[in-house]
């Protein structure tokens, strides 16, 4: 049998996940196991992953959060194309048949796509119902613009609620999906798409604005900040936090664990901003196939590929994850199941990112985007601790994260 390791950063359900997927496709023949391994978070996994394929190590497939992906791309030799793999094994893959969101972000400029969409997800808004009932205020209906959010926290404050909203991926959520929603650039060149020479743009008067809101927020107690990445997530499932902006891919956890009746909705926005709401960027991550590898295996590898290919494992994946169905026909799929109806929010994710994009809500992919993420929660950190203003804090993630950008650039002169 041949094996093929998969490293991955999937916790608590979506762990569960990976995990069933290894085994169905096991199961389904004899002659290739694929084996999943938890390396960590996305951060961690991706370090682990560069120091391996520096050791000659590296797994055959590595699971890359959306940030990683211009370092994957720019890191040719390490890397196999997807659609090369599936080439060489004789297997089908059509770019086309993936939601055009998802199929542009993971395509280089030369129109090769490079990595193969798996758990793609996007920002949106949970809410607990029973705290929202508790508080007097709407089940039927979430808070739409970020002046209902205000509003709804104060009374669930009133009502005795310690923590009425909070955030996860606050990088992601409040400034990056909140730039596209709102139709305003994060960075230059359609967000980095266009090009390596991208600049950070997020210290716009409009970024200023939400930053001061949020921070008005957390001064009143209306937000209470939990911390980077997902690990805000946990306060929600307890019902300490009422209301949450993180990814579509919370949703299994939720569905699972969460002993309140909940509701999710779209990311509020600012209702006096032309072109707001615009549509919401991809989160989540794509499978990279490390270079270096036999041909039997690059063969399982496009085998497993296939196999959760399928529109019914993609729908069976997006109804139990809340990750985006990658592809149109996985989604007709779950339409046509009666899923939305029956649970209703769980289309959010989807009809906020098949809108119609613009330069600004393409999507963002930057060089050293890891690095930036961490300075853009740095920084936001002091706000909410009352250490800068939002501008000082903007500002600096202007400067710091455009040194970052630079370097990139650098490095990478073809
Ligand atoms: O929680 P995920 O897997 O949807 O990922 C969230 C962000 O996209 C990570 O950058």
């Amino acid at each position: 049998q041949t094996e093929i390791q998969w490293w991955h950063s999937m916790t608590a359900v979506n762990n569960e996940w990976v995990n069933d997927l290894a085994k169905q496709f096991n199961e389904s023949q004899k002659e290739y196991k694929v084996i999943p391994t938890f390396k960590g978070t996305y951060d961690e996994s991706m370090t682990a992953s560069i120091a391996a394929f520096r050791a000659g190590n590296a797994p055959h497939i590595l699971q890359v959060f959306e940030v990683g992906t211009a370092t994957m791309m720019a890191s040719k030799g390490a890397i196999v194309p997807v659609g090369q793999v599936m080439k060489d094994a004789g297997e089908k893959f059509d770019p086309a048949a993936y939601i055009p969101a998802v199929a542009g972000y993971y395509t280089a400029p030369n129109g090769q796509m490079l990595s193969f969409p798996f758990n793609s997800s996007t920002t949106i808004f949970y809410f607990n119902k029973d705290a929202f009932k508790a508080a007097g205020l709407p089940t039927d209906k979430a808070p739409s613009t970020w002046p209902e959010v205000v509003a709804a926290a104060a009374k669930l404050k009133a009502s005795g609620h310690k923590c009425p909203f909070t955030t996860a991926w606050q990088n992601w959520t409040q400034v990056e999906s909140f730039s596209a929603w709102h139709n305003v650039e994060f960075a230059s060149k359609a967000n980095g798409l266009q090009g390596l020479d991208a600049r950070l743009k997020v210290n716009s008067p409009l970024h200023q604005r939400h930053i001061e809101n949020l921070a008005s927020m957390a001064k009143q107690g209306l937000f209470i900040y939990k911390g980077r990445g997902n690990v805000p997530e946990a306060s929600f499932v307890s019902g300490e936090c009422a209301m949450i902006n993180t990814s579509s891919g919370f949703y299994g956890n939720v569905a699972k664990n969460a002993k309140f009746a909940y509701g999710l909705a779209p990311l509020p926005y600012y209702p006096d901003v032309p072109g707001a709401p615009q549509n919401t960027v991809i989160g989540g991550a794509s499978l990279w196939v490390m270079s270096g590898k036999k041909p039997a295996e690059y063969k399982g590898v496009a085998k497993f590929f296939s196999f959760i290919s399928t529109p019914e494992v993609q729908s069976a994946s997006h109804k139990r994850t809340g990750y985006l169905p990658v592809t149109t026909a996985s989604y007709k799929l779950t339409e046509e199941s009666g899923f939305y109806k029956q649970n209703p929010g769980t289309d959010v994710a989807v009809t906020q990112m098949i809108r119609k994009v613009t330069d600004k809500s393409r999507g963002i992919r930057l060089g050293n985007y890891v690095q930036i993420r961490a300075i853009e929660d740095e920084e936001l950190e002091q706000v909410w601790n009352g250490k800068k203003t939002a501008k000082e804090a903007l500002d600096a993630i202007v400067t710091r994260g455009n040194e970052q950008l630079e370097r990139f650039q650098k490095a990478n002169k073809s």
